[in-house]
């Protein structure tokens, strides 16, 4: 069943961010949400997965689903290591091997078992990306995912995403349509002031 966002409206103190907004997302596809800044895109997200309560509207399609996110920050325990961080969760049969093995994927071959707070801001990302995506989820949502990436690593964490994120439905907020397109992208969508 496809994700439906429906007459969704947020305000913040007192100013309107989304007004009657009408969104679906394709189930088991690649979706895409674009949208200048401050358009309320992390805002309907964040509605999406539970985390805002919205003023009114309706969700459908979401029971159930489990929700793996990237946020624009990175969200790690930064004294624990990139495989400790990683473990909190994935399912208990999961090897360190398995996680290593992952975080090679994205090029993180070292400083595995080091404190995240050591690793470069690119590090960190993908230790973020590869957290999401070992997670146990119906729903993938990447939130600017690869913001201090350089384009080599660009393209090793898509294709990373691409091969690990077949048959979820899954939604990334971008501002470059040729990301997008790289991912796979199906069903896009714009976000625009009320
Ligand atoms: N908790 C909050 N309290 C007050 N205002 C907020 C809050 N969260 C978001 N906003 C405001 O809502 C607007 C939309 O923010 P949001 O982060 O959803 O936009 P966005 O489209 O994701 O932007 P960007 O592309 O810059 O990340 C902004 O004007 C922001 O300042």
């Amino acid at each position: 069943m496809d994700i439906e966002m429906i007459h969704i409206t947020k305000q913040f103190d007192g100013k309107q961010i989304l007004k009657d907004c009408n969104i679906t997302f394709a189930e088991g596809k690649v979706n895409c949400l674009m949208g200048a800044s401050g358009t309320g895109k992390t805002t309907l997200i964040n509605i999406l997965m539970g985390l805002i309560k919205p003023d009114s509207g309706e969700i459908r399609g979401v029971q159930g689903k489990r929700f793996a996110a990237v946020f624009q920050e990175d969200r790690l325990i930064e004294h624990w290591d990139a495989i400790k961080n990683i473990r909190l969760v994935c399912d208990k049969e999961i090897t360190d091997e398995k996680i290593i093995q992952e975080l090679e994927e994205v090029a993180i071959s070292e400083r595995t078992a080091k404190p995240v707070s050591s690793f470069s801001g690119g590090m960190k990302r993908r230790v973020a990306i590869v957290r999401a995506v070992m997670a146990k989820s119906d729903i993938l949502i990447f939130d600017e995912p690869f913001k201090g990436l350089d384009m080599e690593l660009r393209m090793k964490v898509i294709e990373y995403i691409n091969h690990r994120s077949k048959g979820k439905t899954v939604i990334v907020i971008t501002h470059d349509k040729e990301e997008a397109n790289s991912l796979g992208a199906e069903h896009f969508i714009t976000l625009t002031n009320p």
